[in-house]
């Protein structure tokens, strides 16, 4: 692939992601310090929670990528649509989220993207939330979206993630994944320091990263980054330094961490810690909301990923593009139960999925846990 091919889609996802950030440590804020509001955080038909932030960021990015590439050019897949929020009763929903996401797109000159010359009404603003209903497939570019990752973790006060990758004729080649409240990892000697969205940079001193942090990576360059976010009482400022991250060395089960998702609903805990076992790990699992479990991975902060829902339930791309790429690219290995790669050509769903996903940070992990789910007579009862 040539070097500057998707240079201009990863620096406007960058940007857009970081403007994201800000506007979901904001609302998180706001969550935490009153008892939660009724009008902030609603469930949807399978239970699942949706809030303002949710639908903020959706029509932050869709407006930022329709204006930067012309909507005529874009085709975005994402996570929410405009049901709840169009119905007359949510008139007070619609109206925070129309301020939140003008005071984000406010901020958009900050990131050197271009905002909206007046501030947007309310239909501007559903408009841009529903223009992400594309279903994606094999041809062509889609933009895949998941606004905020882990909802249950941002209405905890916890881990979540704000995913954006671009898929083209099916492989995904950019991923960004902000994570607010995931730290980056303090390395003094990191010579790999340096910054592509920016030629001019903001250094850090070298031991105070406890900011959240924004991780991505391009099809092919085999490098992923990270940068510390840069809003509400961080140290540093746009334009950001990037250093790079790899994943970790560790190809011993004895020393290696796995992590999966908090809610036993959303993953089998018992077939994971068997598999675990089998193959001598020997550390207990992290637990982590969203997609933060891919930049651990990436970051060298863990070894292994393991996901497996429920029989029935079907994963959907954008809770996976960004994280995905991100690893492979950081040195890892992503497939599904079966050791097949993900397949991000079918739509919406990752269709005939084999029983769940394993990342780890390298081939010899992965093996072993590949073997193991084919040696468990239980796989066969997920
Ligand atoms: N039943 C079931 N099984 C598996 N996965 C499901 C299920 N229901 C939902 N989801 C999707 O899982 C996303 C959250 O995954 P996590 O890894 O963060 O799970 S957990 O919250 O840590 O338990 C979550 O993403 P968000 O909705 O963006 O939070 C969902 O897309
Ligand atoms: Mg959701
Ligand atoms: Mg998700
Ligand atoms: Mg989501």
């Amino acid at each position: 692939m040539e070097k500057e091919k998707y240079s201009e889609e990863l620096n406007v996802a960058v940007r857009v992601v970081h403007m994201a950030c800000g506007l979901c440590q904001k609302v998180q804020k706001g969550l935490l310090g009153n008892a939660l509001d009724d009008d902030e955080v609603k469930s949807k038909d399978d239970d699942s929670l949706v809030t303002i932030a949710d639908w903020s960021v959706q029509a932050t990015v869709s407006w930022i990528l329709s204006n930067t590439f012309g909507s005529e050019n874009v085709s975005i897949v994402a996570e929410e649509d405009v049901q709840t929020l169009s119905k007359p009763e949510s008139a007070g929903l619609l109206g925070k989220v129309v301020s939140t996401v003008n005071e984000c797109l406010a901020q958009a000159s900050r990131y050197g993207l271009e905002g909206p010359d007046k501030t947007l009404g309310p239909s501007e603003i559903l408009e841009a939330i529903s223009r992400c209903n594309s279903n994606g497939g094999p041809l062509g570019r889609h933009w895949v979206l998941d606004p905020v990752d882990g909802t249950l973790g941002f209405v905890r006060g916890g881990q979540y993630a704000v995913a954006l990758a671009l898929i083209d004729n099916a492989e995904v080649v950019v991923g960004v994944l902000g994570c607010p409240n995931y730290h980056m990892k303090r390395d003094r000697h990191n010579k790999h320091q340096q910054n592509h969205i920016s030629s001019e940079v903001s250094v850090p001193s070298p031991d105070v990263l406890e900011e959240g942090c924004v991780m991505y990576s391009k099809k092919g360059t085999g490098e992923a980054w990270v940068q510390p976010t840069v809003y509400g009482d961080s140290k540093y400022e746009w334009p950001n330094f990037a250093k790079q991250v790899r994943v970790s060395p560790i190809d011993d089960p004895a020393l290696a961490t796995f992590c999966e998702p908090v809610e036993r609903a959303n993953s089998n805990h018992s077939f994971a810690a068997g598999l675990a076992s089998s193959v001598g790990l020997r550390n207990k699992p992290l637990r982590v909301y969203s997609m933060v479990k891919y930049a651990a991975i990436a970051q060298g902060d863990a070894e292994i990923f393991m996901k497996f829902a429920r029989a029935g339930y079907k994963e959907k791309i954008w809770d996976h593009a960004a994280g995905v790429l991100i690893v492979q690219e950081a040195g890892g290995v992503v497939t599904d139960a079966g050791g097949r790669s993900l397949d991000f050509s079918k739509g919406i769903y990752l269709e005939s999925l084999d029983r769940g996903i394993v990342a780890c940070s390298g081939t010899k992990l992965h093996e072993k846990l590949i073997g193991a789910v084919y040696a468990s007579w239980e796989s066969s009862s997920l």
